[in-house]
């Protein structure tokens, strides 16, 4: 028997500024699943992402977020079962790594004036940056420290209140590539240590998907195109089809990669101009949506 839905979408349109900009989405998403959400820009994966962190209600369609309609449930409370990582998190004091991730306990941004934590807090927090592998840097200011230490004291940030959901929105953006790669062994290891934890990670970049991905979903011009197993749908068809541009799609040793055929501009083969077919032109190994 399949695991509950933890998230479940069924023909969702969302209109805003009378302009219809998702069509009709359906998703299921199960317990344990790590799912990518991938699309060009504009298509509509944060408002897709809206819906799985209790964010935004749809025009109409249905939302079931953790076995909860959307619309029949208080939004603060089913928040607290959805962690959320944004490389956009805006910390604007000199807070530690460590309070950081005590601020997932307390569901703030900064750590809220008198409160402390407790012993069992305290070592909760730092058994998390341990996971995370920053034991050693447990004390270190958030403006000193990286972009990828910060990406990865927000996933310990994000796992503080034991969620059953946890969002990934663009989580390697401004990495460099052994920053990303230390963050995608970071998602790796978390799925293996908390196998029941579902993930949805939103990206442009195929290069971005972590090994144990388990499903993907391709969203284009606010439309599915594809959802499902994730080998089954990161394939050179559906991406080419969903970027509308020619793309070569590698899966070796457990990573996926893009190769976008390049198109002089205003050829036939633009994005855009209709079918294509990518003759007479090179290859350049850039990101989906490069
Ligand atoms: N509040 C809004 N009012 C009007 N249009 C909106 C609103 N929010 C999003 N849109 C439009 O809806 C479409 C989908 O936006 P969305 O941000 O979900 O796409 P995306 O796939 O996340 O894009 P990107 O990869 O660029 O972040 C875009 O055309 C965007 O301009």
């Amino acid at each position: 028997m399949s695991a509950a839905p933890v998230l479940a979408l069924r023909d969702v349109v969302f209109r805003r500024n009378g302009q219809e900009i998702l069509h009709g989405v359906d998703l299921t998403v199960r317990a344990g699943e790590r799912w990518a959400l991938l699309g060009p820009n504009g298509a509509g994966k944060s408002t897709i992402l809206g819906f799985c962190g209790a964010q935004t209600h749809p025009t109409s369609g249905t939302v079931d977020v953790l076995g909860h309609r959307l619309g029949r449930v208080e939004l603060q409370e089913l928040r607290r079962g959805i962690g959320h990582v944004n490389p956009r998190h805006p910390v604007r004091s000199a807070i530690t790594a460590r309070e950081v991730v005590l601020t997932g306990l307390t569901g703030t941004i900064e750590l809220p004036l008198r409160w402390s934590p407790g012993p069992e807090q305290l070592a909760r927090a730092d058994a998390l940056l341990a996971d995370v592998g920053l034991e050693a840097r447990r004390e270190a200011a958030w403006p000193t420290m990286s972009q990828g230490e910060r990406g990865r004291a927000l996933i310990a940030r994000a796992l503080a209140a034991e969620p059953r959901l946890l969002l990934l929105d663009e989580p390697t953006t401004g990495l460099d590539v052994a920053a990303r790669e230390q963050f995608l062994e970071t998602l790796d290891a978390l799925a293996r240590a908390e196998p029941d934890l579902t993930t949805i990670l939103v990206t442009h970049h195929l290069e971005e998907l972590p090994e144990t991905t388990t499903h993907a979903v391709v969203i284009a011009r606010g439309s599915v195109v594809a959802a499902g197993p994730v080998g089954a749908v990161v394939t050179t068809g559906t991406i080419s089809r969903a970027f509308e541009h020619p793309i070569e799609v590698v899966h070796a040793e457990g990573r996926w990669s893009a190769r976008a055929r390049r198109t002089a501009p205003g050829s036939p083969t633009a994005r855009g101009s209709g079918p294509a077919t990518g003759s007479g032109s090179s290859n350049g190994r850039i990101g989906v949506n490069g």
